[in-house]
C-alpha cells in the first residue's frame, strides 16, 4: 500500500472530462457548473473539470469550476506538452485547491504508432511534464496512459521518474478496458513493490468498461493498495464508459468488512446527482443499472415481495434511502403474489377479507397477464369491483367483434355467456356500431331487453396498455340501473358493464319473485 497517513479511498470524479468524452454527453459551461455543484455536495475528493487546452470553452469551464468549487480539489488534464500544462495552470489559477494532471502513454503500441517515441523519450517527456507542472502547482498527478498494456518494469521506471519530478498521485489507467481483476490487482501490487519513492505517492486506478469489468478492476486495485479511484457518475465515458462512481462507492460501503476501507462520499446524494446528470446530458441510464437504475430497488415477483414485506434484508443488500432513493418499490405484475397485492390494497384503503382478496387476486392475475405493470388505478378498479359488486348469475365467457372498422362496415358481435344454473348461451347480433352490436347480442343471449340511457367510456390509466372504464345507465322494469366495468379492451369493458347491469336486473327480479311467492304462501 502507498504510504499515506489517512486510510480512505479518494474519489476522483472525471464525469466532466472523461465522462464528457462519451459520445452525446458534451456539456456547456453552465451545465458543467451545475454538475460540479452536485459533485461538491456529493462529497467527491477531486473534480476533474476538463482539458483546458482542448478549446476556449473547455478552458472557461475549468476556470469557472476552479473559481467556484470549495471543498473538492479541481483538476485539469494536460498532455506532457508546455502549452497544455500552461493552459491547465492558467485555468486552475483561481482554484482554492488545484491539481494539474499530466499524462503520456507508456505501452509499446502507443509509443510506436501514436507518439512515435522510444521508451526513453516518453520517460523523459513524463518527467519533464511533471516538473513543469510542479512549477505552477504543488499537487501534480501523473497518468501512464494504457498502463495495463505496458511492460510493468518500464512502467515502474516511468512512475519512479514521475515521483522524482514531484508527482504525488500516480494513476494506472486501463485505458482500453483490457485488464481483468486478478491481473490488474497484481499490477498494483507489483508497482507498490517496485516504484522508487512510492511511499510519497498515492496509487490511483482509472478503468474503462470495454469488457464490463471497470468496477471489478477498480475494486481489485483498491484491494492491492490503490487509494484513489477515478470514476464517473452513471459510468459515462469514452466508448463503453468509465467505472461507475455510484457502484464503487456502494461496493466499498456495502462490503466494508471485506474491503476494510471506505470513501467520504455522502451516499444519499448518489441518486439525485445521477438524475441531474441525466437531465443535463439527456443520456438515460438503463432501468437495470446498479444503484441508480429505475429497477435497482424494485421487486416484481411474489416470493421476493413476500420476503421483502417480512424483512427487506431478505432481498435488499442496501437501503434505498442510503443512496437517495425514497423507498423500495413492490411492482405489481404477473409474477406478484397475494401478500404484495393485499399490502398495496391496504395502502390504497381497501381491507378485503380472505375470500374477497382471493377474487381480487384472480382478477389481478388475469389483468397482469395482459398488462406489463398493474398500476394503483387498476387496483382501485379491481378493489371497487370486488367490494361493490354482487356476483352472477351471468358471466361473460367470450366476445368477438367483426366488421367494426370502415365507412361501410356493418359491425357484428358474438357473445358466449354462462349462467349459474349451468346454461351456456351463444348469440350474435349486428348493430350501428360495435357497442350497439355487443349490447344487442347480450340482450338476446340473456333474454333481458334493456333501454340504454347513457353510455360513457374513459381511460383510467395511461400508456398503450391503459385500463379503460365503461359506464352504462340502463332503464328496465321502470327502474334505473347503473353498471361499470374496467378492462384493457374498451369493448370488453362495455360488454362487462352491461352484463353487470343485467345481473342486477335478474337478481332483483328473482328477489321480487321469491318475495311474491312467499306472500302467496302466507295468503
Ligand atoms: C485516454 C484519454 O482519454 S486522453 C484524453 C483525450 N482527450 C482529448 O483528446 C481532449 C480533446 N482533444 C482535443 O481537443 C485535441 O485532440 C487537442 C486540442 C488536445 C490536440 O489537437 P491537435 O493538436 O490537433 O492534435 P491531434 O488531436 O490531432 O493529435 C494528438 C497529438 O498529441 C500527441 N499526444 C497525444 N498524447 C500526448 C501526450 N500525452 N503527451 C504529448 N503528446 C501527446 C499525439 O502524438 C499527436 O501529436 P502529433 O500531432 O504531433 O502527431
Ligand atoms: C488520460 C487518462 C487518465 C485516461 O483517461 C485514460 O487513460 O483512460
Ligand atoms: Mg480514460
Amino acid at each position: 500500500m502507498s504510504g499515506v497517513s489517512e486510510d480512505f479511498v479518494r474519489i476522483f470524479d472525471t464525469t466532466l472530462r472523461d465522462g464528457e468524452q462519451s459520445p452525446g454527453c458534451s456539456m456547456t459551461t453552465p451545465q458543467k457548473l451545475t454538475i460540479a455543484r452536485a459533485l461538491s455536495e456529493l462529497g467527491v475528493d477531486v473534480i476533474e473539470a476538463g482539458f483546458a487546452a482542448a478549446s476556449p470553452d473547455d478552458f472557461a469551464a475549468v476556470q469557472a469550476i476552479a473559481r467556484e468549487a470549495r471543498g473538492p480539489r479541481v483538476a485539469a488534464l494536460a498532455r506532457c506538452q508546455r502549452n497544455d500544462i500552461e493552459r491547465a495552470a492558467a485555468a486552475l489559477e483561481p482554484a482554492e485547491k488545484g491539481r494539474i494532471h499530466v499524462f503520456i502513454a507508456t505501452s509499446d503500441i502507443h509509443l510506436a504508432h501514436k507518439l512515435r517515441m522510444s521508451r526513453a523519450e516518453a520517460l523523459d517527456a513524463a518527467a519533464a511534464g511533471v516538473e513543469l507542472a510542479r512549477q505552477y502547482c504543488d499537487d501534480v498527478e501523473f497518468s501512464a496512459e494504457d498502463a495495463s498494456r505496458s511492460d510493468p518494469a518500464y512502467l515502474a521506471d516511468v512512475f519512479s521518474a514521475a515521483i522524482e519530478a514531484g508527482a504525488r498521485t500516480l494513476n494506472v489507467p486501463d485505458t482500453v478496458g483490457y485488464a481483468v481483476p486478478e491481473e490488474y490487482g497484481a499490477l498494483f501490487k507489483y508497482l507498490s513493490e517496485h516504484v522508487r519513492g512510492i511511499e510519497k505517492a498515492i496509487l490511483s486506478c482509472h478503468c474503462h468498461d470495454d469488457l464490463g469489468m471497470a468496477v471489478a478492476n477498480s475494486l481489485a486495485a483498491v484491494q492491492n493498495g490503490a487509494r484513489q479511484v477515478e470514476c464517473t457518475i452513471n459510468g459515462i465515458g469514452e466508448r463503453a464508459g468509465n467505472a461507475a462512481l455510484e457502484e464503487i462507492v456502494m461496493a466499498l460501503r456495502t462490503r466494508a468488512p471485506f474491503y476494510g476501507v471506505g470513501t467520504r462520499v455522502n451516499t444519499k446524494r448518489l441518486y439525485p446527482t445521477s438524475r441531474q446528470l441525466v437531465a443535463v446530458t439527456g443520456s438515460a441510464v438503463a432501468r437495470n443499472k446498479a444503484i441508480i437504475g429505475e429497477n435497482a430497488f424494485a421487486h416484481e415477483s411474489g416470493i421476493h415481495q413476500h420476503g421483502m414485506l417480512r424483512n427487506r434484508e431478505t432481498y435488499e443488500i442496501m437501503s434505498p434511502d442510503d443512496v437517495g432513493v425514497s423507498r423500495s418499490q413492490l411492482v405489481l405484475g404477473k409474477h406478484s403474489g397475494r401478500a404484495a397485492l393485499s399490502d398495496r390494497l391496504r395502502e390504497l384503503g381497501f381491507a378485503l377479507d380472505e375470500s374477497a382478496l382471493n377474487q381480487a387476486f384472480a382478477h389481478f392475475k388475469s389483468l397482469a397477464d395482459k398488462k406489463k405493470e398493474v398500476f394503483d388505478a387498476d387496483l382501485e378498479a379491481i378493489a371497487l369491483g370486488q367490494t361493490g359488486n354482487e356476483q352472477g348469475p351471468w358471466r361473460l365467457l367470450a366476445l368477438q367483434i367483426q366488421g367494426a372498422i370502415g365507412r361501410d362496415a356493418v359491425p357484428s358481435a358474438s357473445v358466449r355467456l354462462a349462467h349459474e344454473d349451468g346454461r351456456v348461451v351463444q348469440e350474435a347480433a349486428v348493430g350501428d356500431g360495435p357497442v350497439h352490436a355487443i349490447f344487442a347480442a347480450i340482450e338476446r343471449a340473456t333474454g333481458t331487453a334493456v333501454t340504454l340511457r347513457q353510455f360513457q367510456v374513459r381511460a383510467l390509466t395511461t400508456g398503450e396498455d391503459a385500463q379503460g372504464e365503461a359506464r352504462v345507465e340502463i332503464e328496465a322494469d321502470g327502474r334505473e340501473y347503473r353498471g361499470r366495468a374496467v378492462s384493457t379492451d374498451i369493448l370488453e369493458a362495455s360488454a362487462l358493464a352491461l352484463v353487470e347491469v343485467i345481473n342486477r336486473i335478474e337478481r332483483r327480479r328473482a328477489l321480487q319473485a321469491s318475495a311474491g311467492a312467499s306472500e302467496e304462501a302466507v295468503a
